[in-house]
Formats: structure tokens, C-alpha cells, sequence
């Protein structure tokens, strides 16, 4: 089984502050993905992130944060739109998937977990593995989720990752983004960056800021954090680079892609 993300920078316009889906980047995945899928008859979950749907009005409701009983009302609302939002991108991505002939199945996140001080807590893991035995392709996408110490947080696709990541013995995850991979400090920012091929501590990193300031879940960091604690269980991943062309259908096929092995059996 593969567990596959497609990052909110590549299938939405991460830096733009109104929702912005990329149509052209995900429709092309989408096909990759549907040219793979003809091939091979293998399990697959699609975990996507919230980009400039999600991040925005979690940011702006301090979704997660410490809060009055006083403000409730609003941060209920707050709850509620940030939902609405990542619900629909998630329609936005299931259409092009299933015009791609790829059976894939909406499992709204927020419907199927809580959290216990913004970590999951509990998790009806069966629904998806009944939904891989039927040969769905289950995609679940950052949300939010009632919190029992929080009353509310946002669930990232990278935590979802982790958790599944350990409940379900994948043969394979990979977390495309829009960079090739881990660099010692941000590419796009850093034209010195080096990329690592592979990498089992945050403290080779020099430097630590997230992708935009719109973004509540830490960035490429609180992505490589949650790599790194599946990758104490035994559980590797690879970051790679989806607006590269072919690089789902390579790294799906098991061909050679440029991009982070995320382990911790590197060899230095
Ligand atoms: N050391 C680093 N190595 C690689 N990318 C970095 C680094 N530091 C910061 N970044 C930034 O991280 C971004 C990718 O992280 P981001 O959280 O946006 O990924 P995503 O998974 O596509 O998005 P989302 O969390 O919305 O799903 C890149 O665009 C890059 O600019
Ligand atoms: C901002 C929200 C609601 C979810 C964040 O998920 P991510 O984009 O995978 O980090």
C-alpha cells in the first residue's frame, strides 16, 4: 500500500491569500497518477493539504490557540469556515481525480478523529482500510478536529501521515511538494541551499522558517518533525518535487527520482 500527499503549494497558489486552486498542476497529477493506477493494481491513499484554503481563515481565527469560553461563539465560526473551505478544495481535488478514471472516495478528516492537545487521539482507521479492500482510493486532507484539551485544532496532512503512516505498515510514502526535496536551509529563499538525499535529524538544518506566513501548520520544518518520528518506528518516507513532471508516476513506479529519503538509517 502507498500513501501519497500532494502538498497545498502544489495544488493550490499557496501564497495567494483568497482559496486558489492550480488546475493545471493537479490535473496533470491526476493523470500520472490514473496512468499508474492502469498499470499497476495497487493500494493507494491520497492525503492532500489545505494551501491557501485551509491555512488563511485557520490563521485568522487562531485555530488551535488558547482561547476564553468568552470567544467561543466566534471561534466557532471560525471552526466551521476553515471546515467549509478545506471541504471544498477536497471536492475541488476528488472531481479532477474521478474525471481521471481514479475511483477516489472523500473521507473528511474532521468527521473521522479528534485530538488530544493538537495530536490525534482517536481515529476510525477500519472506514479506510474497508475503502482500500473495496479498491477505493481513500483521500483524506488537513482539518480541523474537536480537541479534548483545546476544544478545537488543525490536523495537518503530515500528521495524518504519521499516524497512518504507523498504523498501516505502507510499502511506500511520499510527500510531494514544491521544492525538490529537505535543503539545509529554504531553496527559495537561499540560492546556496543544498539538498539533502537523505536525512535522520533536524539538526543538520541551519535554518528554520516555514514556506509563507500564512502557514498554521510550521511548514516544510513541522513536516520534516512529523517525518522524522515515523522514521523512529521504522517507517521511511521521501519528499519529492510534484510540479517536476513525472516525478508521481517515477516515484509511484518505483523509478529513480530526485528528492529526500527521510530514515533513520542514513549513511554519513
Ligand atoms: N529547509 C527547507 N527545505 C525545503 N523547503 C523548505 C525549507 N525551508 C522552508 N522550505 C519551504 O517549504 C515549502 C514546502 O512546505 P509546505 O508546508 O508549503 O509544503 P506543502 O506540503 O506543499 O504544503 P501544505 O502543508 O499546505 O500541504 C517550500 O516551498 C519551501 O520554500
Ligand atoms: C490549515 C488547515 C486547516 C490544515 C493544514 O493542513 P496542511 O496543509 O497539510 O498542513
Amino acid at each position: 500500500m502507498i500513501i501519497l500527499k500532494l502538498g497545498g503549494s502544489v495544488i493550490t497558489d499557496k501564497n495567494s491569500l483568497t482559496a486558489k486552486l492550480d488546475f493545471d498542476n493537479l490535473n496533470r497529477i491526476a493523470v500520472e497518477i490514473s496512468n499508474y493506477l492502469k498499470s499497476y493494481d495497487s493500494k493507494l491513499i491520497i492525503i492532500h493539504g489545505a494551501g491557501s484554503f485551509g491555512h488563511p481563515p485557520a490563521k485568522k481565527y487562531k485555530i488551535g490557540e488558547k482561547f476564553n469560553l468568552s470567544n467561543y461563539q466566534k471561534k466557532r465560526i471560525g471552526f466551521s469556515q476553515t471546515q467549509l473551505a478545506v471541504k471544498t478544495l477536497n471536492s475541488q481535488v476528488l472531481n479532477v481525480l474521478i474525471k481521471n478514471n481514479i475511483p477516489a472516495v472523500s473521507i473528511q478528516t474532521s468527521s473521522i478523529l479528534t485530538t488530544n492537545n493538537k495530536r490525534i487521539d482517536s481515529f476510525n482507521i477500519d472506514l479506510v482500510n474497508k475503502y482500500l479492500d473495496e479498491g477505493y482510493v481513500p483521500v483524506l486532507y488537513g482539518d480541523v478536529a474537536i480537541d479534548k484539551s483545546l476544544k478545537m485544532a488543525v490536523v495537518s496532512g503530515d500528521q495524518i501521515i504519521t499516524y497512518l503512516g504507523k498504523y498501516l505498515n505502507p510499502d511506500k510514502i511520499i510527500l510531494a511538494s514544491d521544492v525538490d526535496g529537505v535543503y539545509n536551509k529554504n531553496p527559495k529563499t537561499n540560492s546556496d541551499a543544498k539538498l539533502f538525499k537523505c536525512l535522520s535529524s533536524l539538526k543538520d538544518l541551519e535554518q528554520f522558517d516555514s514556506t509563507t506566513n500564512i502557514d498554521v501548520t510550521g511548514g516544510m520544518i513541522g513536516k520534516i518533525r512529523e517525518l522524522l518520528e515515523l522514521s523512529k518506528e521504522g517507517v521511511d518516507s521521501f519528499v519529492i518535487n510534484a510540479n517536476t513532471k513525472n516525478n508521481i508516476f517515477n516515484i509511484l513506479n518505483d523509478d529513480e527520482v530526485n528528492g529526500t529519503l527521510i530514515t533513520n538509517k542514513c549513511n554519513k
